[in-house]
């Protein structure tokens, strides 16, 4: 078989993981012909997105502590996983490589004074340089040949919308399948680095956060692959996320259609675009555990052979968001009300999550993530406050959840057991959409009782008991 296996932050952040996943991988390139995609160990991609704060609130000294502490983890993690010391003094020498560039970054950043989205893509793919070599390395260090690669060296080109890029496909087909399959008669397995490519002037380009995921079909998708696996730390998709349900359960199969609304609303951090390369092609997908490679994981599919009866199927949520509730007399029976609103939001490169107008027509609620909130209200105001627009009401950290499952649609009596159960838990809701597929049903809550509203809807439609 052609295998894309994709490796997430939780699965590579460890000297036993890594050395776990080389094992894996070499045993399993004896049957198969594998593109490994990692993403960057936990935190650093964040602690990237830090280097920017501090290079834009002017503070050298913080960003380059934590370019160390990035330095340490990788160098850290790379003397406990690599025992041969030839491969691993290579593998030092190569990740200084790359700290020097990262400091010399900084300081042009610095110099500049000013963080731009294109240098900030360069900024924050080297988390996925970085660890590529690590594991790339210890796939070396267990017998077998291994090349590291990153999104642009593997030939991934993108449009150049810094940080939410897409590919372009046809190219990047062209690039990647040659690049993959002279690699596969050399018997060598790549290990490319997801979540970025490069646009036609060979400039960085990211995809946005979890990109790794779509980084993984994107080649799956280029190199005729016969399954894609998603490994993390977690069995597979879930009812709800272990973390805030105990008895969650694992879903064996689910639909694409199904998948694209669970990652839409935050089930296990999929980027929402990761299905889009295997529609046409129907790939199969597997999300499976790395350290539980027995359990078969989570099959996705176009239709889901033993499809699970429940009307519901997962209860998930996306904390961390704002709620614009955007008002006026003014926009009561005026044709163009809203196209101006969303025309504006999208001049400003704001993603909206969720839009709901009551029928007076004299309010639209809007939300969209905590980190544009900012700037989605200071276009508003600027452009169409005193205009159609009368008075903004805005409320931070809200958490969307929403249930998910195809059984919903058609089914009576879903919204009323939903609400019935948020009112049981005393939890006051602010909004409320159903997608006219009705594939989902979301609404709104204060963050504090988003825990509190996942395990009411997880009991309330029982799905501890899914099949
Ligand atoms: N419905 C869900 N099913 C499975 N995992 C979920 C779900 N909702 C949230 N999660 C969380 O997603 C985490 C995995 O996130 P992810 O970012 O994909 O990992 P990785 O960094 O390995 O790619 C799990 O640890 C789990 O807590
Ligand atoms: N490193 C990137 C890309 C990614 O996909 O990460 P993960 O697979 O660990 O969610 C991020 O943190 O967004």
């Amino acid at each position: 078989m052609r295998l894309v296996i994709k490796y997430g932050g939780t699965s590579i952040s460890a000297t036993k993981d890594i050395q776990a996943i080389a094992k894996q991988i070499n045993s399993l390139s004896k049957k198969h012909q594998i593109v490994v995609v990692c993403s960057a160990t936990s935190g650093t991609t964040d602690d990237l997105i830090e280097i920017s704060e501090s290079i834009k609130k002017e503070n050298k000294s913080k960003a380059e502590q934590l370019a160390s502490k990035i330095t340490n983890r990788h160098k850290q993690l790379a003397k406990q996983s690599i025992k041969k010391s030839d491969l691993q003094k290579k593998l030092l020498r190569k990740l200084d490589e790359d700290f020097s560039e990262l400091l010399a970054l900084i300081d042009g950043m610095v110099l500049l004074g000013e963080v731009t989205a294109r240098s900030m893509d360069y900024l924050i793919s080297f988390g996925e340089r970085l660890s590529i070599k690590l594991i790339s390395a210890a796939i070396n260090d267990s017998g077998k040949k291994s090349i590291p690669l990153t999104g642009k060296e593997v030939g991934i080109i993108t449009d150049s919308n810094f940080g939410e890029s897409k590919p372009l496909m046809d190219t990047t087909r062209l690039r990647v399948s040659k690049t993959v399959d002279d690699l596969f008669s050399k018997k060598t397995v790549p290990v490319v680095g997801g979540f970025a490519g490069a646009d036609q002037h060979g400039h960085v380009t990211t995809f946005g956060r979890g990109g790794s995921d779509y980084s993984a079909t994107t080649i799956g998708s280029c190199m005729k692959a016969d399954e894609i696996w998603l490994m993390s730390d977690v069995d597979g998709l879930m009812t709800a996320d272990p973390k805030i349900v105990k008895n969650a359960k694992l879903l064996k199969e689910v639909s694409y259609i199904e998948a694209v609304e669970m990652a839409m609303f935050g089930a296990k951090q999929i980027h929402p675009r990761t299905f889009e390369p295997l529609l046409s092609k129907k790939i199969p997908m597997k999300i499976r555990n790395s350290f539980n490679v027995k359990n078969e994981g989570t099959l996705v599919t176009v239709s889901p052979s033993a499809s699970v009866k429940n009307t519901v199927k997962c209860v998930s949520n996306v904390q961390n968001n704002g709620l614009i509730d955007i008002r006026g007399g003014s926009m009561v029976g005026t044709p163009g009300t809203a196209a101006k609103i969303f025309e504006t939001l999208a001049k400003s490169g704001i993603n909206v999550m969720m839009i709901s107008q009551n029928p007076s027509e004299s309010s639209i609620t809007i939300v969209v993530k905590n980190t544009d909130l900012d700037k989605a209200v200071s276009a508003l105001e600027m452009e169409l406050l005193g205009k159609i627009i009368k008075k903004l009401e805005i409320t931070t950290n809200v958490a969307i959840i929403a249930l998910i499952g195809s059984g919903m649609r058609g089914t009576v009596g879903v919204a009323s057991r939903v609400f019935g159960a948020i009112e049981k838990n005393k939890i006051n809701v602010s909004m409320i959409t159903q997608g006219s597929s009705e594939l989902n049903l979301a609404f709104v809550v204060k963050n504090s009782d988003t825990s509190a509203a996942v395990r009411a809807l997880h009991d309330a439609f029982e799905l501890d008991k899914i099949n």
